[in-house]
């Protein structure tokens, strides 16, 4: 039908989404039909049906799709996106097994990655750059900021870019976007009267263009990342340093966990491999061994 129109989902708010029409008139939209599989970053078709209002008609094919999944359901993220943020603190500490896991589901989208460890300005930085520093030798960029003073230093990493911003509650995300995005309270603010109108959902996502090439998507803290959609060999090829040993256990099926003649944990023991990166591998492949 005529009244069909590309538009890019800016926000969504459990069933409910707003669409950004090219001429950048926004739409506030439901899927068409019960399941919503429609992830903020989509491009979709609408079907307007009444002022301001439409329909979903379909989502065009995505370049990626970040979410994470149990055996029962996933739970998409963000769709579209060409790099991964993932925001750390000095203080609350970091769940390291958490980030683990939000860097494997970006890089089996090929994504580009980016740690940005914030409050930096705060005394226990030593501590936290410790934490992290096994991930920078693994051959992730890491990025020190202090977000409540300065969060310009992100900006470069930003260009040209869709990035998704993801991390633990409390980590300073929102303090992040605020910084760079000044309009975003208002928008979050604007976006829950019109989506929310009292029903409370809290899961919602929200893109922002920061310039014509690069936007920015905010999503809700996450406390946990389950990985049932990564099998055994994207989750040891997700540990970038092992990449080398790979191939060279004496067992093809090794697990990298109790077999003789394990290359990988050989690297680990000679001090090539972090051992706590190792023990976040186990944890995360062979959970209960
Ligand atoms: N010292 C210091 N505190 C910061 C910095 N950035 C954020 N904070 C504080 O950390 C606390 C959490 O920040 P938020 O921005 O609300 O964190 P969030 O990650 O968005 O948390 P949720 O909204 O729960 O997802 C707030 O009290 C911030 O003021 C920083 O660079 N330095
Ligand atoms: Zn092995």
């Amino acid at each position: 039908m005529s009244d069909q129109r590309r538009g890019l989902v800016i926000a969504a708010h459990g069933r409910h989404y707003l669409a950004e029409l090219p001429g950048g008139e926004i739409m506030e939209c439901v899927p068409r039909g019960k399941k919503s599989e429609v992830a903020c970053g989509d491009t979709v078709e609408v079907a307007a049906t009444g002022s301001g209002q439409g329909v979903i008609e379909s989502i065009s094919p995505r370049s990626s799709l970040l979410y994470r999944s149990d055996a029962y359901k996933q739970k998409i993220i963000a769709a579209n996106v060409t790099q991964l943020v993932v925001v750390v603190a000095t203080e609350p500490s970091f769940n390291d097994e958490l980030l683990t896991r939000c860097l494997l589901a970006g890089q089996e989208q090929n994504l580009d990655i980016l740690i940005v460890l914030n409050k930096c300005d705060l005394p226990n930085v030593a501590a936290a750059r410790a934490q992290l520093a096994p991930y920078g030798a693994a051959g992730y960029r890491v990025l020190e900021l202090a977000a409540r003073q300065d969060a310009a230093p992100l900006l470069p990493y930003l260009h040209g870019h869709t990035s998704v911003l993801v991390g633990q509650s409390g980590m300073g995300k929102s303090t992040l976007i605020n910084a760079l995005i000044p309009e975003a309270k208002a928008a979050t603010r604007e976006i829950s009267t019109v989506l929310d109108s009292g029903k409370h959902t809290t899961t919602h996502a929200q893109l922002y263009h920061l310039d014509a090439h690069s936007h920015l998507i905010d999503c809700p803290g996450v406390q946990l990342f389950g990985l049932h959609h990564l099998d055994f060999a994207a989750l040891e090829k997700g540990f970038p340093e092992f990449r080398p040993y790979l191939g060279h256990c004496r067992f093809a099926n090794c697990s990298h966990s109790h077999e003789p003649d394990c290359a990988v944990r050989k690297a680990a023991e000679a001090g090539k491999i972090d051992a706590r990166r190792l023990k976040l591998f186990q944890q995360i492949a062979l959970p209960g061994q």
